[in-house]
Order: C-alpha cells, then sequence, then structure tokens
C-alpha cells in the first residue's frame, strides 16, 4: 500500500510538471557552460589566494585615477571601474599585484542573457517565475518520493547504496542514475526554490545602510593605506567589491563588502568605522545562487550540466516505465460474469501481463471463454470453471501493488461451483524470498473448499520464456488446448529432442501396473535427478513429462499405467533396444540441495523417482530422511529392491501404506515427526515433494499449520527460501 502512495505522488508529480522541468532542464544544461566558459579566460592572478587588499591598493592609485570600485567577481577576476592613465574610462579586468589592465570588461554575451531569462521566467515576466519556483519546488518532491521508492525497493536505508538488480534497461538506470545524482538534482531544486522566495520577498533581501558618527571621525594618526590594519589582513579572497572614496575628505570612506559582512573604513587612519555583519537569509541566497548556478566552480557547474542532462534521460526513463506499466491493461472480450477462464495477474511492472495475456489468446483461439484482470479484482465468478493465477513478487517478499487485497478477497468471496485452480509464480532469485507471494496465494487458494488444485505451483525465474512454458505446456495437455502460437508469444527456442534407447522396463506383478523404465541417451549429455524428461508420443505438440532419477549415465522413470494414457501407454509399450526420441528440460528448482545438511524427502506412489536417482548419485554424509506413501506393500515392491542398495544413505526410511495395516499417509508418518521436521527448517535443511498434488496439499497444509503454531510465521517463508522443493503433478 506505502509503495503505492509513493509510487503514485512520483508519478502525479511528475506529469504535471514535466513540461516545465525539461525546458529547466535544456536551458540549465546550456547555462552550466556559462560558468565553465567564463572560466576558462585568464584573468585570474596566480596567487590569488594569498593576496591582501593592502598590496593591490597600492598598484591601483599608480594606475588609475577616479576609482569609483573595485570588485571581485565569481570568477575571482578582479575589476576595476576607473579612468586609465591614457584617460579611457569604464570597468577593466586588472592583475591585482602590477595593477595593469588586462582588458575591457564586455557586454554579457546576448545567448546567454536569453537563455538565462528564458530559465527564470519564461519570457512571461512574474507568472513566469512563479511557474519555474513550482516547478524548483515540484522536482524537489519528485527527488523525495523517488529517494523514498529507492530506500522501499532496496528494503532499507542501509541497503541504499547495495547493488540493484538489474530487472530492465529504463528502470535499472532509473534507480542507479536517481541514486547518483540524488544530491545534485535535490540541491538544484531547494535553491531554486530558495532564489524564487526571495523574488517574491517571502525571503526578504537585507538592505545595509551605515550609520556613521561624523562629530566623532577622527583624521589622526595618519596612515599609508597599505599599514591599514584591516586591509592587510583581509585577503582578497574575502572580498566582493571595495567602494573607494569619492572625495580626499575625512568624512568619506571605503565601503568594504566582503563574503559574510560590509565594514566602512577611514581613509585617513583605517580604522573600521561600521561593520554589519550580512543576514542568514542573505547569506542563504547567496550560497543558493553560487549552488544553483555553479558560478563559482567549474566541476559543480559540470556536476550541475550533467545532473541536468539526467533530469531529461529520468522523464525518458520514467516514460518507458509508465508506459509499461500501462500496456497492462486488457480489454476483455467476455465479461467476468461470463467466462469459464479466469486469468488473474500480480504485477508490479506489466510483464506478468504479456504471459498473462499470451495464455488469454491461446483460450481465446481454441473457442474458450476466457477472462483476464488484476488479483485486487477478485471477485464470485459465477460461470468460473479454471482460475490460473500468474503473480510476481515484490518489496520483502510481499504482494505486487495491484494484488495486496487478494488474499482478504479469498476469504470474502467464494466462488459458487467447484474450480480448478493453478499458480504460476514470477520472481527473481536475486531477491531473498523467491516466489514468496506466489507459494502465499498458492497455499490460500488450497485451503478453500471450492477450489481444486489442477497443477502444483510453478515458479518462473526472471521472467524465463522457457520456464513458463514448461508450466503452459502441461497446463495445455491437463485441459486439452491446443498451444499453437505460444511460443511465438513469448519468444522461446525450439525444444533440443534428443534420442534414447530404452534399456530396462521392470513391470510391477501388481495389478496397479507401475513400471520402471530406464533409458540410455544415444548421445553424452549433462542431467541430474530432479530433471524432467518430455516425451512426444503421437508426435505432435502434445507433450508428456516425466521426473527422472538419474541411475548411472541413464534416465529411470517410474511410470503409472493409466488406462487409454497417452504418455504412459507409449512408454509401457516400448521394447528393450527401442529407440524414442525425447528432450531433457532442466528442473533446477528440484535438484538435491547441494549444502543442506538435513533432506527430508517425501513422495507418494511413482514420485519416488527421482529420490532413487538422487540417492544413487549422491555419496552419504547427509541426513538424509525419506518418508514414502504407497497403497499396499506390493506396491512398494517395485522400489524395494532399488532401495535396499541405498539404505546406508539414509537417516531413516519411513514407508506408509494407505490401503495395508495401519492405513497411513506420509502425513501421518510426519506428524509422529514433526519436532525433526521443524528443526530441519529451522537449521536451513530442505524439504523435497514428488508425488500427488493431494499429497503436496496435504503436506503444504500441515507445514503451514506446524509453522504458524511453533515458529509464529507461515511456511511460504520457507517456501521462498528454497527450503521447500515441490515437484507435484
Ligand atoms: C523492487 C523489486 C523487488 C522484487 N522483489 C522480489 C522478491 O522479493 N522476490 C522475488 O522472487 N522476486 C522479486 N522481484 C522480481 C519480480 O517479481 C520479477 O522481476 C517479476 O517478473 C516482475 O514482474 P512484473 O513486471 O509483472 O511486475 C522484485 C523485483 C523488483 C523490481
Amino acid at each position: 500500500m506505502t509503495i503505492s502512495i509513493w509510487r503514485y505522488s512520483h508519478l502525479a508529480l511528475a506529469v504535471s510538471s514535466f513540461l516545465f522541468i525539461t525546458l529547466a532542464s535544456v536551458t540549465g544544461i546550456i547555462l552550466s557552460f556559462k560558468p565553465i566558459t567564463e572560466k576558462t579566460q585568464s584573468y585570474k592572478a596566480k596567487n590569488f589566494n594569498q593576496l591582501t587588499i593592502a598590496q593591490v591598493v597600492p598598484a591601483l592609485t599608480k594606475n588609475y585615477t577616479d576609482i569609483i570600485e573595485v570588485s571581485v567577481d565569481y570568477n575571482q577576476f578582479m575589476v576595476v571601474d576607473a579612468t586609465d592613465l591614457n584617460d579611457n574610462s569604464g570597468k577593466f579586468y586588472i592583475d591585482p599585484l602590477t595593477g595593469k589592465s588586462l582588458g575591457k570588461v564586455g557586454k554579457e554575451n546576448e545567448f546567454f542573457q536569453w537563455i538565462t531569462s528564458l530559465h527564470r521566467s519564461l519570457f512571461l515576466h512574474q507568472l513566469g517565475r512563479f511557474f519555474v519556483g513550482l516547478t524548483s519546488f515540484l522536482l524537489f518532491l519528485i527527488a523525495t518520493s523517488g529517494t523514498v521508492l529507492i530506500i522501499q525497493r532496496q528494503r532499507s536505508l542501509k541497503r541504499f547504496f547495495s547493488k540493484i538488480v538489474k530487472d530492465n534497461f529504463a528502470q535499472y538506470y532509473h534507480v542507479v542514475l536517481g541514486r547518483l545524482l540524488l544530491i545534485p538534482i535535490i540541491l538544484i531544486s531547494v535553491t531554486g526554490t530558495i532564489m524564487s522566495l526571495k523574488t517574491f520577498e517571502v525571503i526578504k533581501e537585507q538592505k545595509i545602510s551605515h550609520k556613521i558618527d561624523f562629530d566623532a571621525i577622527k583624521s589622526n594618526p595618519e596612515k599609508k593605506v597599505t599599514d591599514f590594519d584591516v586591509f592587510k589582513n583581509t585577503k582578497l579572497a574575502d572580498v566582493q567589491s571595495i567602494e573607494f572614496p569619492f572625495s580626499e575628505d575625512v568624512e568619506d570612506y571605503f565601503t568594504l563588502k566582503l563574503s559574510d559582512k560590509e565594514i566602512t573604513v577611514n581613509q585617513l587612519t583605517g580604522e573600521v568605522l561600521t561593520e554589519k555583519p550580512y543576514s542568514k537569509a542573505k547569506l542563504l541566497t547567496t550560497l543558493s545562487m553560487d549552488l544553483h548556478t555553479g558560478r563559482t566552480n567549474a566541476i559543480w557547474a559540470i556536476i550541475l550540466a550533467i545532473a541536468s542532462a539526467n533530469i531529461l534521460f529520468f522523464i525518458y526513463s520514467g516514460f518507458v516505465i509508465w508506459w509499461k506499466r500501462r500496456s497492462s491493461q486488457v480489454k476483455n472480450k467476455y465479461k467476468f460474469d461470463q467466462a469459464e477462464f479466469i486469468i488473474l495477474v500480480g504485477s508490479e511492472n506489466g510483464t506478468t501481463f504479456r504471459f498473462a495475456k499470451a495464455i488469454h489468446q491461446q483460450l481465446l483461439k481454441s473457442g474458450k471463454t476466457s477472462f483476464i484482470g488484476q488479483l485486487n479484482n477478485y471477485k464470485v465468478f459465477p460461470k468460473a470453471k479454471q482460475l490460473i493465477v500468474l503473480t510476481a513478487t515484490y518489496g520483502l517478499g510481499d504482494a505486487p501493488t495491484n494484488s495486496s487485497k487478494f488474499i482478504s478477497l479469498l476469504e470474502k468471496y467464494k466462488q459458487l461451483n467447484s474450480v480448478q485452480f493453478s499458480v504460476v509464480a514470477f520472481g527473481s532469485h536475486a531477491y531473498p524470498d523467491f516466489c514468496k507471494f506466489g507459494y502465499e496465494v498458492n497455499n490460500a487458494l488450497s485451503h478453500q473448499d471450492w477450489a481444486k488444485p489442477l497443477l502444483e505451483i510453478h515458479t518462473v525465474n526472471d521472467r524465463s520464456p522457457e520456464e513458463f512454458t514448461k508450466w503452459a505446456t502441461l497446463w495445455a495437455q491437463t485441459c486439452d488446448v491446443e498451444l499453437t502460437s505460444l511460443s511465438k508469444l513469448l519468444e522461446t527456442k525450439p525444444v533440443k529432442m534428443q534420442q534414447f534407447s530404452v534399456v530396462e522396463k521392470t513391470v510391477s506383478t501388481n495389478a496397479e501396473t507401475s513400471f520402471i523404465i530406464r533409458l540410455s541417451p544415444k548421445k553424452r549429455m549433462r542431467f541430474t535427478s530432479g530433471d524432467l524428461l518430455a516425451i512426444y508420443p503421437a508426435n505432435d505438440y502434445r507433450e508428456r513429462q516425466y521426473s527422472i532419477g538419474r541411475m548411472g549415465k541413464d534416465v529411470q522413470l517410474s511410470v503409472k499405467l493409466h488406462a487409454g494414457g497417452l504418455g504412459s501407454g507409449f512408454l509401457h509399450r516400448l521394447e528393450i533396444g527401442q529407440v524414442l526420441n525425447a528432450s531433457i528440460i532442466k528442473n533446477e528448482h528440484f535438484h538435491f540441495p547441494s549444502k543442506a545438511k538435513t533432506v527430508i524427502m517425501i513422495s507418494n506412489g511413482t514420485g519416488i523417482a527421482p529420490f532413487l536417482g538422487m540417492l544413487d548419485q549422491h555419496s552419504k554424509g547427509r541426513n538424509i530422511h525419506f518418508y514414502c506413501g504407497f497403497r499396499n506393500k506390493l506396491s512398494f515392491e517395485l522400489y524395494e529392491n532399488a532401495l535396499k542398495t541405498e539404505l546406508d544413505k539414509l537417516t531413516k526410511l519411513n514407508v506408509a501404506y494407505s490401503r495395508e495395516g495401519e492405513k497411513q499417509y506420509v502425513k501421518d508418518l510426519l506428524t509422529k515427526d514433526a519436532a525433526l521436521v521443524l528443526k530441519a527448517l529451522k537449521s536451513d535443511g530442505v524439504i523435497m515433494l514428488c508425488g500427488s498434488l493431494s499429497m503436496q496439499n496435504d503436506i503444504i497444509e500441515w507445514l503451514e499449520i506446524l509453522c504458524q503454531r511453533e515458529e509464529n510465521r507461515s511456511i511460504s517463508y520457507y517456501q521462498s527460501h528454497g527450503q521447500v522443493l515441490m515437484d507435484c503433478y
């Protein structure tokens, strides 16, 4: 919620002021060249910073008459307004030590004057000045709201300068450059605002007048100007200007404007007559002018130019980000109360919508009624038969803004009929809470009476089209939808097929006819237990996937023969020596954990396959607890021999029979070992689940209750930290 308020403010402020900001930035870039070009002129004395007024005045009086004023400009060039010995009057740049003229002060560059007017007032006088002032203030608010957004994105102030995850070009550089140029931009905006407040006299100009007691003024002891203490002790670098006395009369005096005060000095005795310090307001407005224009420092002027150029980039990249978010809006052919397929999307930056739209279009193409919307628009969908949720995760594993209300809405609105659901969680392994919100949505849906899982939750890392296609393929098969144009829509690579020959097939003697089939790849290839083997039994778009157990160099599958099953029937008919085409799909999220000391493997039925491979592949040294469930001893027989050879790698084997003896499920065995499960989770152990979706739902529900009760946190915390790995179907 908070993220959206800041985001909307940031956007609203930017939209309302971007035209003025563009103009101010372009003119600001040009104006920053003014101090840079001025400083390239060679009017500054070499040892300027060491010189005092006393060292300079003799040379001045020697070379000039009728000196009105001597000033030191922002470039530390010394300028005298006087008449030289050849009777030329005017303003001259001079060498402070010799008093020699270095050139006459020319007129200000007309182009810069024109740009300055545009920058200050848009040629609209006071009204223009008001808009420019307001724009400065809005820029300050934009920079502030942007800072808050960066802190939220980085998850804390402490991590403000930590690495930024590269999401896309516009977003990445909007944040990286925003962070880098934050201080100059805030300074530009604050100083611009202060200068406007001065223009409109909200900050009052200090008027200085010196009240001199002429009755008390002394003519003695008369000193040479070079001996005046105040002249000897005042550096030229601190001088803004020196007004010379109008006549030699003692009542005429020097007026010195210094960096922090104004003083008057008796022209005969050198005594300081009056001293008026500048007000804080005056010091602030002068500092603001220096910082806003870069007039005192060329390097700062360059930084200002870069910052102004970047403001233009922020306008561009901000627009791209906004456009991408906007493009997530969809028009529906069918209304929410007409559609059988409801696709709900949780997205912050719009990319998840791209995937959702691909599925939506595919459904419409297949003649189905499909509705697509945002997770926050969840309600009763009277005709819904299937609910597909595609959601990203944001912040600290939180919901995207358009999904923040979903979980509470889910409790409020119960669907009228039984609805199948499937959740695709989009996230990135660059964040510690991988796909956390997706898991929360999946867990919350599992608790609804009306909701029936269609597929297990599927995660997609970094918007990988390949990973999404894996889910889409499985989903399409389950719903009998043809995936004709999905790969084109998502730009996925074509599947790479390999040849495998059948080397072993073990058919169960049991009436349930599960079987183990071992396939040897014709060419060497990389794969591991937990990866998937995709086969195309009818040589068409229909794909069937099986979890792989790697045995030596071979692929081992455990398959349950379904009556009329396309994939299981095909594999069952294969004979030893026969060759088939298939492809291996990397399934990183279900690989044996490389570091965890404790691993709890849970399976039912043929879900045992990847675990047999994992046990075969890994040597002793871990705490492995295996919980497997079968209907009866007979159905376990098929795997018993394979497991016997791996028993020394297991800390404990626990088998549950659902139709025999105590009639237990794996969940019942786990309930007895709840303390062990909890200890494993708390000590970074990993739980792996493979088997049926209903078993998965049972276990996750039990884990949720256990973790809430004992740990006061949701199982989604462990899921998003990669401690609960699932591969169910
Ligand atoms: C600021 C920010 C925070 C994120 N936080 C997480 C996170 O906690 N967990 C996660 O798995 N992914 C996280 N992600 C990655 C997004 O979920 C992922 O990139 C997703 O595909 C974005 O989808 P969208 O463009 O539809 O919003 C984060 C991304 C960003 C930009």
